[in-house]
């Protein structure tokens, strides 16, 4: 009998692309994935308990080893800096970081002020361009920052790039292209090896296939 696998998986708009890898790699997920509030879901047949959390959360829990595997946005990895292994790409949500602002933005030597909701990847990028900023944390809506006054530039996800365009902002820097990845708890990589291999080379194999 194979041991039990605890999967974190991000509610939002990874769950469903990551749920339909998860479905073509073989396992035999329930509707009740599709269609519930749960936020602990226990799929005996796979002997796997999935829990659904915030998707910057998701490598608290897999640092913390209440999670043996999850599903993260590449932008919670570098913003977070938890201890886990990031063993796949998974090649969903792609999307791209970048840093925004409105065209007739001029750099300004006083006071120059970026909203973001990753406050440590976006003083990590300035520090290495050699700007110093003040960063202000936002929760979402960033776009709202420049045609308000309150910061003269933001660091957001760019995706269609319609959020941007429909708000009279322009991309000035591209920062990093994002995926989601596997991530997993160094302790459970160890202890339960076969299942994560087996679980790598599944997902593995759909995400190549579809490559090809
Ligand atoms: N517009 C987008 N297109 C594709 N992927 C995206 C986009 N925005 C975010 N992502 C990716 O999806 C992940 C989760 O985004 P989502 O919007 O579901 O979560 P969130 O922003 O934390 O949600 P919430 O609005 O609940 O705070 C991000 O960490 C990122 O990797
Ligand atoms: O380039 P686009 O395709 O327009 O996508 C980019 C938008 O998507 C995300 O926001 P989200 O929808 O998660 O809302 P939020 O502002 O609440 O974070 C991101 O923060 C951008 O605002």
């Amino acid at each position: 009998m194979a041991e039990w696998l605890t999967v974190a998986m991000p509610k939002g708009r990874i769950f469903e692309e990551a749920l339909e890898l998860l479905r073509k790699a073989g396992y035999n997920l329930p509707a009740e994935f599709d269609d519930s509030r749960k936020l602990i879901i226990d799929v005996p047949e796979e002997n796997m308990r999935f829990i659904l959390a915030k998707p910057m959360d998701v490598p608290t829990y897999v640092e913390h080893g209440v999670a043996d595997v999850g599903v993260a946005g590449k932008d919670t990895m570098i913003e977070e800096e938890r201890v886990v292994y990031e063993v796949l790409d998974l090649q969903i949500s792609e999307c791209y970081l970048a840093v925004a602002g409105l065209p007739n933005y001029e750099k300004r030597d006083i006071n120059p002020k970026v909203a973001s909701k990753y406050p440590n990847l976006a003083t990590q990028y300035f520090k290495e361009q050699g700007e110093q900023v003040e960063i202000i944390k936002l929760n979402g809506s960033i776009e709202l920052a420049p045609l308000i006054g309150l910061a003269d530039r933001i660091v957001d996800i760019v995706s269609t790039g319609r959020t941007l365009k429909e708000n009279g902002l322009v991309e000035l820097e591209t920062i990093v292209p994002i995926t989601s990845r596997l991530i997993v708890n160094p302790v459970s990589y160890r202890m339960k090896d076969e299942r994560i291999d087996e679980m790598v080379e599944r997902l593995s194999r759909v995400i190549e296939g579809e490559e090809a």
